[in-house]
């Protein structure tokens, strides 16, 4: 199969396109893919004429039964992708396969193969557990006896038979986001979406639903398809393409991401940073930002830890006290940060937020090598 086309490479894909589909030879994935694209766009009007280009020519190959994790900032275009695979939205130009069926061409059996969590509950508050399901499978076009049995086979996966006579408002968050994924399961999807299914939700209840969701892989070999500001969630998924502003910036295994990535992250604490930081500047080769800001002194060097004795050893020589000395490869936010320029704001994590760090606390980079002589 081709492999896809690097971002740069992307040629212009005409708007309209996907309409008049004769103009363009059909991209027919290999057997063995759960998701494939080419060149997907799609934009939205604005006003005055104008228009959002909110995914702007994306190429992407899931594998069946691969945890795939969709990462980007807010605005990225992970929704908006999510929706034009799920045929929920018409791509404005390039072409998509899901499940086997094309996403233009066949959309009503896209929908059927497919079952999505959205980030907004649609749950009924005041029906039960037990209700929702059944009135949702019913919607589906499953018969009584057979939406009655696939009721009390999800609730059982979610963990949830238990609790299926109890009205959904008086269930906790976790509850209530596991229950969702059993609804989006009852007509067996073969691939599901999951657009932020943690959000909100505490340690114990998002452990809770990946595990209903690890379950699932592992016993119908379910493809997942997960958008996630977490970045643990990431890292235990299959692969991982990162979005930024419409295109596909990275992609591949979490370990080859951070592989890529290369340096470790080298972070001096010692008694004058801002001192030692205009040492370590000296010191090291001229391409590498030097940051001080409240965290210490810290760089990105090959193989950090060979580096730690000299700079000590400088730092002490000029009468710097070095009080911590660490070298750590690369993150998984190191990699999202790398390609983004914004660290994965995960809400409630207390990371500090997407951006650059406040002036009050932070000197940028520091420029002043006049500790040379050691390089
Ligand atoms: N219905 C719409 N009409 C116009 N613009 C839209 C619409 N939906 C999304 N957009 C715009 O498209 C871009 C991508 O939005 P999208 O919701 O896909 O991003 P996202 O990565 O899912 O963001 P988040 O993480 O905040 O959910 C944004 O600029 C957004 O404002």
């Amino acid at each position: 199969m081709q492999p896809p086309a690097g971002d740069d490479d992307l040629a212009p894909v005409p708007l309209g396109a996907a309409a008049d589909r004769t103009a363009v030879a059909p991209h027919v994935p290999e057997p063995g893919y759960a998701i494939s694209t080419r060149g997907l766009v799609k934009s939205y009007p604005g006003p005055h004429g104008t228009s959002t280009l909110a995914v702007r020519g994306v190429d992407l190959d899931v594998r069946q039964g691969e945890t795939f994790a969709f990462l980007g900032p807010n605005g990225a275009g992970k929704s908006t992708t999510i929706a034009v695979l799920c045929a929920l939205a018409r791509p404005t130009a390039g072409q998509a396969t899901v499940a086997g069926a094309d996403v233009v061409g066949r959309p009503h059996e896209v929908r059927r193969r497919v079952g999505m969590l959205f980030q907004h509950s649609a749950l009924d508050g005041d029906l039960t557990a037990e209700q929702n399901l059944f009135i949702h499978a019913r919607l589906y076009g499953l018969s009584r006896r057979r939406a009655r049995s696939r009721t009390a086979e999800v609730l059982g996966t979610a963990g949830l038979t238990d609790r299926r006579r109890s009205p959904v408002r008086t269930l906790s968050g976790g509850m209530r986001r596991r229950l969702e994924i059993a609804r989006a399961l009852l007509h067996s999807p073969r691939v599901l979406f999951l657009d932020e299914p943690t959000t909100g939700l505490d340690p114990h209840a998002r452990a809770q639903v990946w595990d209903q969701l690890r379950a699932l892989r592992d016993r119908d070999g379910s493809t997942l398809f997960v958008t996630t500001h977490y970045l643990d969630e990431a890292e235990n998924c299959d692969r991982i393409a990162i979005i930024d502003r419409g295109r596909v910036v990275a992609r591949g295994t979490p370990r080859a991401l951070k592989a890529a990535i290369g340096d470790d992250r080298v972070v001096l604490r010692t008694g004058d940073d801002a001192v030692a930081g205009r040492i370590v500047c000296g010191l090291v080769p001229p391409d590498r930002a030097v940051t001080v800001d409240t965290g210490g002194v810290s760089l990105r060097l090959p193989e950090g830890s060979t580096w730690i004795p000299r700079l000590c050893a400088a730092l002490q020589r000029h009468g710097v006290a070095v009080h911590a000395a660490s070298a750590a490869p690369p993150t998984l936010d190191d990699v999202f940060f790398h390609h983004t320029g914004r660290s994965l704001d995960a809400p409630g994590t207390g990371r500090p937020p997407a951006g650059p760090t406040p002036p009050s606390v932070a000197a940028p980079s520091v420029s002043a090598p006049d500790a040379g002589g050691e390089r």
